[in-house]
């Protein structure tokens, strides 16, 4: 039986469980969205904005209490939890205003390919499967959930065992907003029902954030069953400083990059890959800000990092540590196990990392920076470019040239020079390489699950001109 419940990571309590949902209730779930995309397709987007703008509404009303289950579920500080609710609702207003313009019929050449009109239509494709993880537990399922509804298909998210609260309550939002009854629906089952969802023929795609096997879990069943997927993976982020960045605030940004979220985000910068002609000044500012951090409670507002989300993530962080200095690594700061209760850990900065190193190639998911020493632009390319993962990437430098050339040479889905990555609404997110494929956020997240349908109308026919409809 999978264990689905509410665990404070602040103290280990079990504080509330529920059942998973037997074959037949998930059975009725996959159903109720199934009749609800039939309602919603046949709704106009003007009507999916007005659901759309309700639950941003909804959100920022609620905002507190919806922060404060969020910290209560993963151990993300309250401050950053109410943060994330608000980008939720930013999100959700963003599409609401933009879907008329991203769904709207795209005109053609049409005298190019000899037809009368050509254009391209946007329509939505159905029910779609959300697989998604707990670091973010709202904002995952937002980015995923505003463009879906928007676009006019339904969602069915499976949600992280550990955040049941944060799944159902979303649901509730969509449903109080006034979308379709069965729109968005919440199924608490484990991951090995996931099979069974997704090979539904009411089912015709899925997004997935999450781990690296995970993700080859979901592409193996889409394969097998011809459906799309969107995969949203790992990262072991580089952060490049060369020697024209302004390294005093190259530090601030890195401390924030590798421990916001507890230093539980895919798009954290991980690997912190510096000029030998700053390193040292890097090095010491960068271990001085992470040592200050304030590590406790994550309802108090002092607090800068909480616990991590669960008690096997902490010993994992741990064991990547351990096994970096039991191989000669050297530890600038952190690095040690606290006592008491909750899954706390310090933030650490290791440095003096080798290949034969977990941490030289693994994803580390806690406030855990590993420092690398470079002696040149190729060989900060080399080491940010050598793992197999290609999610986001950071680069400091004020020299023009060097910001064009890292913009082309980094090898992932996001470069952010002289800044931290992070998502906006309006920018496409995603990865390439182990990180994943394809593309949320932006129109383009949007029509990732949409059927970007041609349509060729010849002679005969009067023409009316492409562009007016969105459905
Ligand atoms: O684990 C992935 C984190 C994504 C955070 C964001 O979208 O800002």
């Amino acid at each position: 039986m999978p264990h689905i419940a509410t665990t404070n990571p602040a103290t280990g309590q079990v504080l509330k469980t529920y059942e998973a949902m037997s074959t037949e209730q998930l059975d009725g779930a996959i159903e109720r969205t199934h009749l609800a995309y039939q309602q919603l397709r046949a709704t106009t987007v003007d009507q999916r904005a007005r659901w759309m703008n309700a639950a941003a509404d909804l959100l920022d009303a609620e905002r507190d209490e919806i922060a404060r289950i969020m910290t209560t579920e993963m151990g993300k500080t309250y401050a950053s939890a109410q943060a994330e609710v608000t980008k939720c609702a930013t999100a959700a207003r963003f599409y609401a205003d933009q879907a008329p313009a991203f769904l709207a019929d795209e005109p053609a050449d049409s005298a190019a390919v000899k037809a009368t009109r050509a254009f391209i239509r946007y329509q939505p494709i159905g029910v779609v499967l959300a697989v998604m993880p707990w670091n973010f537990p709202l904002w995952q399922v937002m980015r995923f959930a505003a463009p879906a509804l928007m676009a006019g298909n339904t969602g069915l998210l499976k949600h992280a065992s550990n955040v049941p609260q944060t799944a159902l309550l979303l649901e509730d939002v969509f449903r109080r907003a006034g979308f379709p009854e069965g729109a968005f629906t919440t199924v608490l089952v484990g991951s090995d029902a996931v099979d069974r969802i997704l090979s539904d023929p009411r089912v015709r795609a899925a997004t997935l954030t999450g781990s690296e096997p995970a993700g080859r879990s979901i592409a193996q069943i889409a394969g097998r069953e011809l459906k799309k997927t969107v995969l949203e993976l790992g990262g072991s982020d580089p952060f490049v400083v060369m020697p024209s960045a302004d390294v005093d605030r190259a530090a601030e940004v890195a401390t924030t990059a590798r421990c916001q979220n507890n230093g539980q985000s895919c798009i954290a910068a991980k690997r912190f890959i510096v000029h030998t002609d700053v390193f040292d000044a890097f090095a010491e500012k960068f271990a001085a800000n992470m040592a200050a951090l304030r590590v406790g409670d994550p309802m108090d507002a002092d607090t800068d990092v909480g616990p991590l989300a669960s008690e096997r993530g902490r010993d994992e962080v741990h064991a990547q540590v351990r096994d970096a200095v039991d191989k000669g690594a050297t530890v600038l700061c952190g690095g040690e196990l606290p006592g008491g209760d909750g899954w706390f850990y310090p933030p650490t900065v290791v440095t003096d990392l080798t290949p034969q190193m977990r941490m030289w190639s693994e994803e580390v998911f806690g406030p855990v920076a590993g420092l690398f020493r470079v002696s040149s632009y190729e060989e900060a390319i080399e080491v940010a470019n050598g793992t197999s993962f290609g999610l986001g990437s950071n680069a400091w430098t004020r020299d023009p040239d060097e910001q064009e050339r890292f913009a082309t040479d980094l090898d992932a889905g996001n470069v952010f020079v002289n800044g931290m990555t992070t998502s906006y609404p309006e920018l496409p997110f995603g990865g390439v390489k182990n990180s994943g494929y394809g593309r949320e956020l932006s129109a383009l997240g949007m029509r990732e699950f949409c059927n970007t349908k041609t349509v060729w109308v010849g002679e005969g026919v009067a023409s009316a001109g492409a562009g007016a409809h969105a459905e």
